[in-house]
């Protein structure tokens, strides 16, 4: 069982604590406007009210309600979409990370567009700024300029910017009328992110965060909204390496589905809902060193975040204490690592799996290795329920249940192979792989499934390298060998 801890956060429980900074009260002055009658008169109470002159101190300091979006891939358009969809709505961001999508966008009408049941509604009233993501090589950032060869074309790919600079330029709709006069329009910031959802895939958070780095503090708040697992670890070493000075991190487990139909239009398929939870900066430390604190208090545009979404009644959004939002991670986890690769390896509809005994016994070796890995891990280790709660069994009845659920959706990995992307294998079936090596389980079935997905990947990446242009119909043709 699930044990629902909305409202541990709120602040009425917050009040119960001996002593505020003034960050909680800051934060509390922001939140008026939202707060219940009874919450509001709590904190004008005389005994628990700080002085006016504070009050009007730290009012000026408010929590700023700006958030940015940094993908606008199909979540980030739903999130984006849903957040200016509420009464006094806050200001959104969305980053780019190509030049080329902000000139889409002016020409698209400055919109997103969201379908639900077969009804479009249109929202606007977004700032845009670009981003464009640091270019990474063995582990490496590569400035733009070695990349590109030209300074003025961020983000944009060599073989994109070959295309804008010869005569005859290639047809494709992102790169027809790209903006590369960086003196045409000023699209960037250098200000600070208070506020940020994460949406990009598992696989491009490192050079995208890297892009911002700069604009995010100790203070700023970063929501992860990802498949996979393994993400975060990666961008404490690559982006923010000091424990004390990195931003906030929150999690999402988002189950919406939602297909995109264009750059900034998105169907939303299925109702689902989204999982959210503080990730504790010093957990780690907890792990290793049983006398550090497990109190951590949420910063203030943590709350901010937390409370924004929350409500917001398309996202369905919840909060959750940090140890039962890891145990939904892995449930999630467990699921993924079957339903997405066998959909790739079968290239077939999430529904494919059911009803057929050869792939449930694939499913149940898979499970196996899956269940002894979660069940080992060391962050698990004196949770209650946890034997039960990951057994094989257990799983398999929860990877049938999305299944079904699913049917008749492309799972993500099976998109994105199809369209030649990059997948997010390696935050998935590589994260088990991985975690089973630290602790001595070889995890053969899933080793061998994880080579089978970035093979198909190889070899669907040759194919499209093989794809030769034919100047001036538009259309292309694969050359036989
Ligand atoms: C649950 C599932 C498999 C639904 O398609 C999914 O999360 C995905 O496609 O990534």
């Amino acid at each position: 069982m699930q044990t629902r801890l909305a409202g541990w956060w709120a602040p009425d429980r917050e009040a119960s604590r001996e002593k505020r900074g003034a960050d909680e009260i800051l934060n509390a002055e922001s939140q008026l406007d939202t707060q219940s009658p009874r919450i509001r008169s709590w904190y004008f109470d005389k005994e628990h009210s700080p002085s006016k002159s504070r009050i009007q101190q730290y009012r000026r300091r408010d929590v700023p309600r700006r958030i940015h979006i940094l993908g606008t891939g199909s979540v980030g358009k739903l999130v984006a979409h849903s957040l200016r969809g509420i009464p006094n709505p806050p200001p959104i961001t969305l980053l780019f990370h190509r030049r080329d999508l902000l000139k889409k966008w002016r020409r698209e009408g400055e919109q997103i567009k969201l379908t639900t049941h077969k009804i479009t509604e249109s929202r606007n009233g977004y700032d845009v700024e670009v981003a464009a993501a640091q270019r990474r090589t063995h582990g490496t950032e590569v400035p733009l300029q070695e990349l590109y060869g030209e300074e003025t074309y961020p983000g944009l790919r060599p073989h994109e910017i070959a295309a804008l600079n010869s005569t005859t330029a290639p047809t494709s709709q992102d790169i027809s009328e790209p903006s590369l006069n960086p003196e045409e329009e000023d699209d960037t910031s250098d200000e600070t992110i208070h506020n940020v959802v994460v949406t990009v895939k598992a696989a491009s958070t490192v050079s995208a965060l890297s892009a911002i780095r700069h604009r995010l503090t100790r203070g700023s708040t970063i929501i992860f909204l990802q498949n996979g697992m393994g993400i975060l670890e990666e961008v404490n070493r690559e982006v923010f390496p000091d424990i004390e000075t990195r931003p906030n991190y929150m999690l999402g487990i988002i189950s919406h589905g939602v297909n995109s139909t264009s750059s900034f239009s998105v169907v939303h398929a299925g109702f689902g809902t989204i999982a959210l939870g503080l990730v504790p900066r010093y957990a780690a430390r907890q792990l290793t060193n049983p006398a550090e604190p497990m109190t951590e208090s949420w910063a203030p545009t943590s709350r901010y975040l937390l409370r924004t979404l929350t409500r917001t009644p398309v996202l369905a959004a919840v909060g959750f204490a940090p140890t039962e939002l890891l145990q939904a991670q892995l449930e999630k986890l467990a699921v993924n690592a079957i339903v997405n690769p066998l959909t790739v390896m079968l290239d077939a509809r999430n529904g494919s799996i059911l009803y057929n005994f050869a792939l449930s016994r694939v499913m149940r070796l898979l499970l196996s290795e899956i269940s002894l890995v979660i069940r080992s891990l060391p962050e698990l280790r004196g949770l209650p329920n946890v034997n039960t709660r990951f057994a094989p069994d257990r799983l398999e009845t929860l990877v049938v249940g999305v299944a079904h659920r699913t049917r008749d959706n492309i799972s993500s990995m099976l998109a994105d192979v199809r369209k030649g992307k990059q997948t997010e294998i390696e935050y998935i079936t590589g994260y088990v792989v991985k975690r089973g090596e630290e602790m001595g389980i070889k995890c053969v079935m899933n080793y061998m499934m994880l080579q089978m997905v970035i093979g198909k990947q190889n070899l669907i990446n040759r194919e499209e390298q093989e794809d030769v242009p034919v100047v001036g119909t538009g259309k292309s043709v694969v050359r036989s060998k």
